[in-house]
């Protein structure tokens, strides 16, 4: 079988030797493993090279990533620095592009345990907010690593709002040049990855002041490390911020910023620019520099946040049927935890999340690529959609993946406590997301801005004409409603167009609500920003229900694609049947509030729900295989593609330090203790 020996470890003695409980999940196969493999990999020709790259990250041992668990914070950082190294000296003799898809499939192969990642963010940077000439003159320099960046824009007083930021950059009409200056302690930028022990440049956020003006946030591209000997230079003041929940393979940094001076060209010029008699020119908004983020919202769903709540799926689900545990009848053999009900309950909806975002996702990126090169050029009028569905499922995305880590995680029992199962890195990792690249509810507010602005102009203009004229998005918001949901049995809510119009009803009726308790505040007196604060609960779960909205859309939209294809169409219809459904279960009240559905109804839900955990079980072990992880990847001693479970973790366990080196603590505190009973003995 080719593709069981690309996933398996092949150092592994016991990688031929199939686990027969494991084995016997993949004799019977409902649809082709292969194709729908293919289909998350957006075309058979990314699949064959995805394997291409990972055959040759998994047969070199300068790529080897155990005995990660076992090492400390320095370790950590050291390796994951050769890793990048070796990747550039390969990528150089293989003739790969420094960016192109080899690249992120390395970068997956390795868990992403790989340094220098804030290197891509810089570089989104620079495309986004840069001129062509600035690309020009720094995309080489970054290309072949003669400098290594970052991008240092939260400060130790500031992260989410921007305007706030307090490190400035005054320019000085004398000398053309920007005085780039850290006023404060709090001013001292706080969290840039490879900062802390790496970075020799830095893309600094800072608060443009030209003639006395402030002119709001600016990147600026300020060496800070000599070329020579990598000390830090005149200046400037930069290191480690310290022990971290995760990310120890990254040295997040510090930065302080005393009056250092840089050419005026070192400012991004793409939206702004300084005239050398310091006269700003404006060929954008201010958010228009907020631009790179957009950029890097999109792209780290598919490169990082979603493959770990897959990651976490394959690992609990192969654990779960290895694991035997009491007995479904007293005369039955030990039942695989799998077998239970509320084990899939727990799995199934993780699994079909899993699924619903990587779908979601790739519809993002397919409107960002359309919209991206017209934002380069000036015309900015997709730019409110793009930021509003990028902010919204980012959050969404991380929020859910992070909790679906975590119920795969405990779904494993004890061993899924073990850092050897693997789980507890990727839950620390993808926790992690909710935070970087925008703060989720900050990004969900940001959303629900959106919302109530389109809301509020169909309420005030609600010709068909200016309907057409509004995102696509957001058209739900002005389409007639049903007042109740037409289901009469189990059945029915198991039409997508059903569930996918439920979800509409609720974002709508949220949204409407939010719109109608703002405006009640303000017609009562109270001013329009405190108004907005007293909403905000609402607001944002108005901006949870229309992502959820967009993304069942997105499934059901990816299952009419797959019409000739009927076995997998199958498939992944209860997979997306599953995730409306869960959804509408877990918000139940917002469904009932305003009577959409009945107790009765309610019940079909459940009912429909529960049939699908059951359908679904046979196919489970095959759809996380399509994933298609390695075994290197996964990096986990419960989710191996043989099932080797138990005889792993034993010998993974062997290789502690603890097990191997002698016992410190025995000979400073625990032989005297012993020792001073001897006598009475
Ligand atoms: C590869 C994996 C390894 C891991 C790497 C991790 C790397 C991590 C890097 C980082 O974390 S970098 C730092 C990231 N920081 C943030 O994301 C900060 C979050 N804050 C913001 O985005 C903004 O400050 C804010 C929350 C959007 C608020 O900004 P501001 O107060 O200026 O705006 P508002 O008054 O709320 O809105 C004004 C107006 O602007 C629109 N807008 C806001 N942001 C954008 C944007 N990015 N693009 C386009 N438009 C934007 C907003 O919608 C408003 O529009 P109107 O409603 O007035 O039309
Ligand atoms: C692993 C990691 C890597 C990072 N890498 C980088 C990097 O490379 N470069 C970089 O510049 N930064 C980086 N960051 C920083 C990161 O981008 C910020 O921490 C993030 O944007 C959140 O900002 P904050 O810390 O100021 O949170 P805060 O905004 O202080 O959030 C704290 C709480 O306040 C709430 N809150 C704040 N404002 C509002 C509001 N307006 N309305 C309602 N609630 C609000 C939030 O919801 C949250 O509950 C990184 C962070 C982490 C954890």
């Amino acid at each position: 079988m080719v593709n069981s020996v690309h996933r398996v470890s092949l150092g592994d003695t016991w990688s031929r030797q199939m686990n027969p409980d494991v084995e016997s999940e993949r004799y019977h196969q409902s649809f082709n493993v292969e194709r729908l493999t293919n289909i998350l990999d957006r075309g058979a020709h990314n699949t064959a090279l995805r394997r291409k790259i990972e055959n040759i990250i998994q047969s070199n041992p300068d790529f080897n990533l155990q005995d990660i668990y076992f090492m400390s914070q320095n370790e950590r950082y050291e390796s994951a620095i050769r890793r990048k190294v070796h990747i550039q000296k390969l990528a150089q003799q293989l003739g790969w592009q420094f960016d192109g898809p080899e690249v992120v499939y390395i970068y997956r192969a390795l868990g992403g345990d790989v340094g220098l990642n804030l290197h891509m963010v810089f570089l989104k940077a620079l495309r986004s907010l840069g001129t062509e000439e600035q690309i020009a003159k720094w995309e080489p320099l970054c290309r072949d690593f003669q400098i290594i960046t970052t991008y240092a824009q939260t400060e130790l007083g500031h992260g989410t709002y921007l305007q706030g930021l307090e490190t400035e950059a005054s320019f000085d009409t004398a000398t053309q040049e920007f005085v780039i200056h850290s006023p404060t302690l709090t001013a001292t930028k706080w969290w840039p990855g490879d900062l802390g022990r790496t970075a020799t440049h830095a893309l600094v956020l800072a608060q443009l002041i030209c003639s006395g003006a402030r002119q709001g946030m600016h990147a600026f591209i300020v060496p800070i490390r000599s070329l020579q000997d990598h000390t830090p230079l005149p200046g400037i003041t930069v290191g480690d911020i310290g022990p971290k929940m995760d990310f120890e393979h990254s040295d997040n940094g510090f930065l302080r910023l005393d009056h250092v001076r840089i050419p005026k060209e070192n400012m991004l010029n793409r939206f702004a620019q300084i005239l050398p008699d310091g006269t700003y020119v404006k060929r954008g908004t201010v958010q228009s520099n907020y631009l790179s983020m957009v950029v890097v919202r999109v792209g780290l769903l598919l490169d990082e946040v979603i493959p770990l709540l897959q990651k976490a799926c394959v690992i609990a689900m192969r654990y779960s049927v290895i694991r035997r545990q009491s007995r479904l009848q007293p005369s039955d053999p030990e039942a695989k935890i799998l077998d239970y009900q509320t084990q899939q309950q727990k799995l199934f909806p993780q699994l079909a999340m899993a699924y619903a975002f990587h779908f979601r996702a790739v519809s993002l990126l397919e409107f960002f690529e359309n919209a991206y090169n017209t934002i380069l050029k000036g015309d900015f009028s997709l730019l409110p959609e793009l930021h509003a569905l990028s902010a919204g499922l980012k959050a969404m995305v991380s929020e859910s993946c992070t909790q679906g880590a975590e119920v795969c995680r405990r779904a494993c029992g004890g061993h899924g406590f073990s850092k050897l199962s693997g789980l507890p890195s990727v839950l620390t990792r993808v926790t992690a997301s909710c935070t970087y690249e925008g703060e989720n509810t900050v990004l969900y507010l940001q959303t629900a801005r959106f919302l109530v602005s389109n809301c509020l102009q169909a309420q005030m203009s609600p010709s068909s004409t200016a309907q057409r004229s509004l995102p696509q998005s957001v058209m739900y918001l002005y389409a007639p409603v049903l007042a109740r949901c037409p289901a009469q049995k189990a059945a029915d809510f198991l039409h997508p167009e059903l569930y996918t119009d439920a979800w509409a009803h609720a974002a709508a009726r949220l949204t409407k609500d939010s719109v109608h308790h703002l405006q009640t505040l303000t017609q009562s007196g109270v001013d329009k920003h405190e108004a907005w604060n007293q909403t905000s609960v609402l607001l944002v779960q108005a901006a949870k229900a229309h992502c959820y909205y967009v993304t069942v859309k997105s499934f059901t939209q990816v299952l009419e694609e797959l019409k000739n294809e009927p076995a997998i169409q199958q498939v992944l219809k209860r997979l997306c049947d599953l995730y409306a459904l869960h959804g509408i279960l877990t918000n139940m009240g917002d469904f009932l509030h305003d009577s959409f559905l009945s107790g009765a109804q309610a019940d079909m839900v459940r009912t429909a729900y529960l049939d699908l955990l059951s359908l679904i079980r046979k196919d489970a072990i095959l759809l996380t295989d399509a994933f298609d992880f390695t075994d290197m990847c996964l990096n986990s001693a419960l989710g191996c593609y043989d099932g080797n479970v138990y005889q792993r973790l034993f010998d993974w366990a062997q290789r502690s330090p603890t097990n191997t080196q002698r016992n410190p603590a025995y000979e400073k505190y625990l032989r005297p203790l012993l020792q001073s009973w001897k006598a009475k003995l």
